[in-house]
C-alpha cells in the first residue's frame, strides 16, 4: 500500500496509476512530456498540485539527456512543451501557474550572458525538482492554518465538540491527500493536522461519482492513516449534517478565482450549500498555486467535461442503460457566499479579502 502518488530522481519519474487503486498499486513510467500528458489527460494521476507537478516533471526528464545547441533552442523547448502540457486538463491553474513561473525563469535564464546552455538546462532542473519539496511544506502549513481555524471557530461558536477532548467532525469531498500533491495534501492536510493534534474526533468522506476520487483514494489514505472514518454516499451529505454534529467542510479547490468563487469537484457546490443551510462553517483549503487572480469570478472558470463512459460504467461494467444522455462535468463552481474562508500555506482569509491579501503576499 503506498501513498506516494509520484517517484522521482534526476531522469527517472514514475506515478502510482490511481485508476487502479485500490485494488492495485502499480507505478507507470513516465519518459518525457507526451507521457505527462497522457496519464494527466486519462486522471492516471490526478489532483490539482500533482498535474502541475507530473507535468513540469516530465519535461525535466525528457530534457535531462538532450545537449541542446544554444539558449535559444532549450528556450523554445521548454515553452512550447510547457504550453502543451496546460492543455492535458483545462480547469486546474496549478499546471498553468507553473508554467507560466518556469517559461519566466527560461526567459531570464536565455538573457543572462553569465549562464551557459548546459548551466540554464541543470537551473531549470532544479527549478522543477524545488516543487516536489515546496509542495509538501505547502500542504504542512496549510494543515496547520485549516486545522487552528477550524478548532478557533467551533470554539467561538460554543458549539460542544463532538468529542471529550475537544475534538471535532470533518467532512470533506473527493481526494485532496497525497495521492493528489507531493504528498500531506490540502484539505486532507488539515485532517491529518486535527488528528496529529488529537483533534480528530472523525472524519467523513463522500465516494465523489463518477470517478469516485473518496471512496477509492480518501478512503485508502484514511485507512493507510488507521483515521476514525466513515465512508458515505455523495446523496447522504444532507442527512449527515443534520445527524451528526460535524462541526466543519473542508474541501480542496481547482482554481480559485479572485473574488473567492471555488471550482472543485462536482458536487462540492450542492455540499457548500447543504452546509449553509445546516450553519455548519464551508473551507476551501489550496495553495497559492491554486489562486488565479487574472480573473474576476467563477464564471471565466472553464469546467473540463469527461467521457460519458466514466458515468455509465463502474470498470468494464455498465451501470446506465444504453443510448441514454450523459452530462459529466468534472468541477462545478461554489460562489464565495458559501464560503467561510480559504486556507492557504500564508493564512486563513475570507473569500472578500483574498484578493488584497494574495497580491500583498505575492508583491512581498
Ligand atoms: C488538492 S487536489 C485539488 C482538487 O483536484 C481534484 O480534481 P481531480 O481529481 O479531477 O484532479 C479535486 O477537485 C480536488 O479537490
Amino acid at each position: 500500500m503506498s501513498l506516494q502518488s509520484i517517484k522521482y530522481s534526476r531522469g527517472s519519474l514514475e506515478i502510482l496509476d490511481q485508476l487502479l487503486l485500490p485494488g492495485q498499486s502499480k507505478y507507470v513510467v513516465v519518459r518525457g512530456v507526451e507521457d505527462g500528458w497522457k496519464v494527466i489527460n486519462k486522471m492516471q494521476v490526478r489532483g490539482a498540485p500533482a498535474i502541475a507537478i507530473v507535468g513540469c516533471l516530465s519535461l525535466a526528464v525528457e530534457i535531462n539527456p538532450e545537449d541542446f545547441e544554444n539558449k535559444k533552442s532549450l528556450r523554445q523547448e521548454i515553452e512550447g512543451k510547457l504550453n502543451y502540457l496546460v492543455s492535458a486538463r483545462p480547469t486546474a491553474v496549478n499546471m498553468k501557474i507553473a508554467a507560466d513561473e518556469l517559461i519566466t525563469l527560461a526567459n531570464e535564464l536565455y538573457k543572462d550572458e553569465a549562464i551557459d546552455v548546459t548551466q540554464m538546462k541543470h537551473r531549470f532542473l532544479d527549478a522543477t525538482e524545488a516543487m516536489l519539496k515546496k509542495d509538501i511544506a505547502d500542504n504542512r502549513a496549510i494543515g496547520a492554518n485549516g486545522a487552528q481555524a477550524i478548532l478557533q471557530r467551533v470554539a467561538k461558536a460554543g458549539k460542544t465538540p463532538a468529542g471529550s477532548t475537544g475534538s471535532v467532525r470533518v467532512l470533506t469531498h473527493c481526494n485532496t491527500g497525497s495521492l493528489a500533491t507531493a504528498g500531506y495534501g490540502t484539505a486532507l492536510g488539515v485532517v491529518r493536522q486535527l488528528a496529529e493534534l488529537g483533534k480528530l474526533e472523525h472524519v467523513y468522506c463522500t465516494e465523489t461519482r463518477p470517478y469516485n476520487q473518496g471512496a477509492r483514494l480518501t478512503a485508502y489514505e484514511l485507512v493507510h492513516e488507521k483515521f476514525p472514518a466513515t465512508l458515505v454516499l455523495d446523496s447522504m451529505v444532507a442527512a449527515l449534517l443534520r445527524a451528526k454534529n460535524v462541526a466543519a467542510v473542508v474541501v480542496g479547490a481547482d482554481r480559485v478565482a479572485s473574488n473567492g468563487d471555488t471550482a472543485n469537484k462536482i458536487g462540492t457546490y450542492q455540499i457548500a450549500v447543504v452546509a449553509k443551510h445546516h450553519d455548519v462553517p464551508f473551507y476551501v483549503a489550496a495553495p497559492l498555486t491554486s489562486i488565479d487572480l487574472a480573473i474576476p469570478g467563477g464564471d471565466h472558470i472553464i469546467i473540463e467535461e469527461r467521457p460519458d463512459r466514466e458515468m455509465t460504467h463502474v470498470g468494464e461494467h455498465r451501470i446506465a442503460a444504453p443510448g441514454i444522455n450523459c452530462w459529466n462535468p468534472a468541477f462545478d463552481v461554489t460562489p464565495a457566499s458559501l464560503i467561510t474562508g480559504i486556507i492557504t500555506e500564508r493564512g486563513v482569509f475570507k473569500p472578500a479579502e483574498l484578493k488584497e491579501a494574495i497580491t500583498k503576499l505575492l508583491e512581498s
